[in-house]
């Protein structure tokens, strides 16, 4: 049966029991960016693969080096360069050039910083109280230090970031299995629309949802197409929810989902036989906010107020497309705050006030009428403020960080 007037949390439940991560596919690494790992990986071969020099300078033997002070004089005796490794043995008493990242030599087990010793054509003097003291392993990285072959590198539910597609790549894995990206259709519905870069008329307004909805849907990982607006006329809402449900993973419909004559998305939605799964919740701003599945696709209703969108997104949505990239953490990092400012209550429902972080204090933002364009400027946190009157200044309440002006 289908649920009304849910709290946010067990809407949200709702949504979440709806999803699961979508399959895997392979990508080779630079595609696979920000998607999440589908399986284990494990390094392919030890790193570094022989032991190498951390410094330019000098490979020699340790015990040639041994006593406390005063100065040794070593052979000039070969080079190895890095990508050139040297096959010659060194002998007691010798050194031989050597570069950062470049094999040590048979025989070499230490290193002496090229600022350290002062060459005399053809013989090396290094002052042992500047260069201290030369042990087995000075400036090298053994074999297998970073990694041993085998060992697992990254684990399933790793959203990938560049250092680790620099560490898949280095270990041996030019592509990975990722969750596949959910396909995301976005939809605007309303006779009083116009296109972004439209004056409008009177009684009209430019349709920003869409934008807003592509962007925030991208920004979680979705690949979106963006199916523009359709007028309130029953046939043609029907035809365009059908196509954007084709193909699509989720569906963001903006607008046309309240009581009203001319709200024609919900009849829409269940003249194509959703699976009704729930139609309100008790949130503001997004309370006329529905949820169901149409045929593969799962179908957000939003409001089409800008910021009821915008919070319905953030609140259902996001977290829906998340869990199905894959991702094991789905919500936006909760953090107390501290208001620098009163925030209103919005009665029976969860008020979400749009607010900025300023020196650690959330400050809701001045307008927070859902209408407005202006309550979601430079928004860093949704605090949510819970039912009933409101909350003073210097109360402490609960939010969603979207942005960290402090890190950004
Ligand atoms: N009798 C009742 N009326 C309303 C209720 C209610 O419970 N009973 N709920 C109110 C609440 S809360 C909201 S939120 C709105 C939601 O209405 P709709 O989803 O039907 O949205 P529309 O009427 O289509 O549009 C509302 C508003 O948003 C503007 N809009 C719509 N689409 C876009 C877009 N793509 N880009 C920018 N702006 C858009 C639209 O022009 C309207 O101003 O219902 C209340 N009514
Ligand atoms: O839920 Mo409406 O989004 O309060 O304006």
């Amino acid at each position: 049966m289908i649920a009304d007037d849910l709290e946010p949390e067990a809407a949200l439940a709702r949504v979440l029991a709806a999803c699961a991560p979508l399959p895997g596919e392979r990508r080779a690494l630079p595609a696979a960016r920000g998607r999440v790992l589908a399986e284990t990986l494990q390094a392919r071969w030890a790193m570094p693969g022989a032991d190498v020099s951390t410094m330019d300078g000098w490979a020699v033997r340790a015990v040639d080096l041994s006593s406390e002070t005063g100065e040794v004089e070593l052979a000039v005796a070969g080079e190895s360069a890095a990508g050139h490794p040297s096959a010659a043995a060194l002998r007691p008493g010798e050194a031989a050039r050597i570069s950062t990242g470049a094999v040590l030599p048979p025989g070499a087990d230490a290193v002496v910083a090229q600022e350290d010793v002062e060459r005399r054509g053809e013989r090396l003097r290094i002052d042992l109280a500047r260069a201290g003291q030369v042990r087995p392993g000075h400036f090298v990285r053994k074999a297998g230090s970073d990694l041993a072959a085998g060992v697992e590198i990254l684990s399933p539910g790793t959203a990938l970031r560049p250092g680790d597609l620099a560490l898949a790549a280095g270990a041996g894995h030019p592509d990975v299995l990722v969750h596949r990206a959910p396909r995301v259709t976005v939809l605007c519905t309303g006779d009083e629309l116009v296109d972004i870069g439209c004056p409008p008329g009177h009684g009209q307004v430019v349709s920003s949802n869409g934008l807003m909805l592509a962007c925030q849907a991208e920004e979680a990982g979705a690949d979106v197409r963006d199916l523009g607006r359709v007028g309130d006329e029953p046939e043609a809402l029907r035809r365009a929810l059908a196509d954007a449900a084709a193909g699509a993973d989720v569906v963001l419909v903006s607008g046309g989902i309240s009581v009203g004559d001319h709200d024609l998305v919900w009849p829409a939605l269940l003249a194509l036989g959703v699976e009704p799964i729930f139609r309100r919740v008790r949130l503001r701003p997004g309370r006329p906010l529905a949820f169901a599945r149409l045929g593969d696709a799962l179908v957000f209703a939003l409001p089409g107020n800008p910021a009821s969108t915008y919070v319905g997104f953030e609140l259902f949505a996001r977290p829906a497309l998340r869990r199905l990239g894959g991702h094991l953490n789905v919500e936006r990092p909760r953090r107390r705050v501290v208001l620098a400012a009163p925030a209103e209550g919005a009665g029976r429902r969860t008020h979400c006030v749009r607010a900025r972080l300023v020196d650690g204090r959330a400050e809701p933002l001045p307008s927070q009428v859902s209408g407005a364009l202006t309550s979601l400027r430079a928004c860093d946190l949704l605090v949510l403020v819970p039912p009933g009157p409101g909350l003073p200044a210097g109360a402490e309440a609960e939010a969603l960080v979207l942005a960290d002006p402090g890190v950004a």
